[in-house]
């Protein structure tokens, strides 16, 4: 993707990092994460208007600390460092950076340090390093403010050079910049949501000092990836993996607006899917989407090779490499087909894990995908989140049910039954979940609730139905609420729903007899139990 002007941000590792880049779209500018060891020559082939530096759990002085080719400060181009990425720029010119006596951990309050030399209008918007005093990052803002802090190391002297523009009780440069480069930095994380004036500073940063000019939006992104598409496909022809969710239906139109009939979907029924869902998803991608669309039925291997297989990454595993293999034998089978796409989101990526982000867990399309393949892959939303897709559809003409669908994870109920995936179990949690679903939706709470559904614990315990002994399973339920499934909150579901639900459950699902309520959040949970 190659907008006409772009803020890159560099991934040393934070939690928040993924935000950064958020940020600036929601400011109408594309943003994308690169790793810091990314080749200079290269970015600057990229031509980004502005670079940050994120954050990251390492501290500058240990050894093998993540860092940035130094050739980046005598770019010219303007550079906002944040928390790690402030230390970072800090150290390089030359300034003590410590542990502090005490961290700051949450809510700290600001003080603007009053900065006479500071030129307080009229940014000239300009990427050089022009002489002379550069302009305040926090000008035109409150004196005293709150920020929000997540450090145990402490700058506690600016650079030379550099003038401090903020400070906190704890921490002396809080904010700071050259005199004469483009170079900024803050301790403090202007990306998060309880930073009040946070956002004001990234689009200070991003339209004064680096002079963009905005008007990126998702009609744009959807133009640029077309193009991008046509660019990678040339005449060859796409193999398009469709799930019926929106994130696959995404991908498969912008596909379809790059190459028209070159584009061939397939749907893989895996025998992990919902009741009833294959047909659903056939019938309503064969009306009004003008694609060819393939279905497979692939139950009895996926199943025959989960035989036996508890362990949740095998799992994922296994069924990221059959899916490979059921389209590279679909591809075989109708013709010449070089390249796969996917509807990957960022959150499937970094949840995979990234040279410095651990591997929560291996999403089917990314991590669980086989070494060894004969497409090369198709990501037009690969830098997106959940919502951003969603709007992206929106903006396409995606029918709102597909758009707002609730998600489901490609290796389907094969993760949310623990322990082994077996015909039997997979038709009570079938039952089990279609109960869950239908009653989310007649109570009205299906919009609002992110995600919904019943989950299979190896569990069994003892019960009374009837006058009788039952041993039988138990049925979690799950329901979350999230934004874009990085953080999640369980659903304040009314009593009467859950009352409901669970009557319903065993009194309709034979071999259950008892039925729970998942009440964790995530982090420390997962949406998933697997
Ligand atoms: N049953 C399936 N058949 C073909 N491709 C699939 C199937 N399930 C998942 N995929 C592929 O894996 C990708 C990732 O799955 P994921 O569930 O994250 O996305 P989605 O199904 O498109 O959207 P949602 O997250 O809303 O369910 C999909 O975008 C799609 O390309
Ligand atoms: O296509 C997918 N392949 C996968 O392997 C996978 N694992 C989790 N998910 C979905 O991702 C979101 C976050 O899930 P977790 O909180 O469980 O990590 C939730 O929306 C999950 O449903 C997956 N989607
Ligand atoms: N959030 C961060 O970037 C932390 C940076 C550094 N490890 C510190 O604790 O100060
Ligand atoms: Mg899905």
């Amino acid at each position: 993707m190659e907008p006409h002007e772009w803020i890159a941000v560099l991934d040393f590792g934070g939690q928040y990092n993924q935000l950064i880049a958020r940020r600036i779209r929601e400011l109408q500018v594309y943003s994308e994460l690169l790793p810091p060891d990314v080749n200079l020559d290269e970015l600057r082939r990229r031509g980004p208007r502005g670079i940050i530096f994120s954050g990251g759990p390492n501290s500058v002085y240990a050894p093998g600390a993540p860092a940035v080719d130094p050739q980046i400060y005598e770019w010219g181009i303007p550079v906002l460092g944040i928390c790690y990425g402030m230390q970072l720029m800090a150290a390089h010119f030359s300034a003590p950076v410590d542990r502090a006596a005490a961290g700051e951990y949450g809510k700290a309050l600001l003080e603007r340090v009053p900065n006479p030399a500071s030129v307080s209008a009229g940014v000239s918007g300009h990427a050089a390093n022009t002489p002379g005093s550069q302009p305040d990052l926090l000008d035109g803002l409150p004196d005293r403010q709150t920020v929000w802090m997540s450090h145990g190391d402490v700058v506690t002297a600016p650079p030379e050079g550099f003038v401090v523009e903020g400070r906190t009780d704890r921490c002396p440069v809080a904010a700071m910049h050259h005199q004469e480069k483009s170079l900024y930095a803050v301790q403090f994380h202007p990306e998060v949501q309880h930073t009040e004036f946070g956002q004001d500073m990234l689009r200070r940063f991003v339209y004064d000092i680096c002079g963009c000019t905005g008007g990126w939006t998702m009609s744009s992104y959807a133009r640029e990836a077309v193009e991008e598409i046509r660019r990678q496909v040339g005449d060859g022809q796409v193999l398009c993996a469709l799930s019926g969710g929106v994130d696959s239906a995404v991908a498969a139109v912008l596909v379809h607006r790059a190459v028209g009939d070159r584009l061939t979907c397939v749907f893989v029924d895996h025998g992990l899917l919902r009741k009833g869902e294959a047909d659903r998803v056939m019938e309503a991608f064969a009306r009004g989407f003008g694609m060819k669309i393939v279905r497979v039925d692939a139950g009895r291997r996926f199943l025959a090779r989960l035989g036996g297989v508890r362990d949740p990454e095998q799992k994922r595993k296994i069924i990221g490499e059959e899916f490979i293999r059921v389209f590279e034998e679909e591809a075989d089978r109708l013709g010449k087909f070089d390249f796969l796409a996917q509807g990957t989101l960022y959150t499937d990526i970094i949840e995979s894990g990234t040279k410095t982000a651990a591997t929560i867990k291996s999403h089917h399309n990314v991590g669980g995908l086989p070494e060894r393949m004969s497409f090369r892959l198709i990501e037009p939303l690969n830098t997106l989140f959940k919502d951003e897709v969603r709007a992206l559809g929106t903006e396409l003409g995606i029918p709102e049910d597909i758009v707002w669908r609730q998600p489901f994870p490609g290796p389907g109920l094969a993760i949310r039954i623990l322990g082994e995936v077996t015909q039997e179990r997979l038709s009570i949690l079938r039952e089990a979940d279609a109960v869950v679903r239908e009653e989310i939706r007649k109570a009205g709470l299906h919009r609002e609730i992110w995600q919904y559904f019943a989950v299979l614990p190896d569990v069994r315990s003892v019960g009374v139905m009837g006058d009788e002994r039952t041993y039988a399973y138990t049925i979690a339920i799950r329901a979350v609420t999230s934004r874009d499934g990085m953080t999640a909150d369980f659903a304040r579901i009314p009593y009467e729903v859950l009352e409901r639900l669970s009557g319903r459950i065993v009194a309709e699902v034979p071999q259950v007899n008892r039925v729970v309520y998942d009440i964790t959040s995530k982090p420390p949970a997962t949406i998933e139990w697997e």
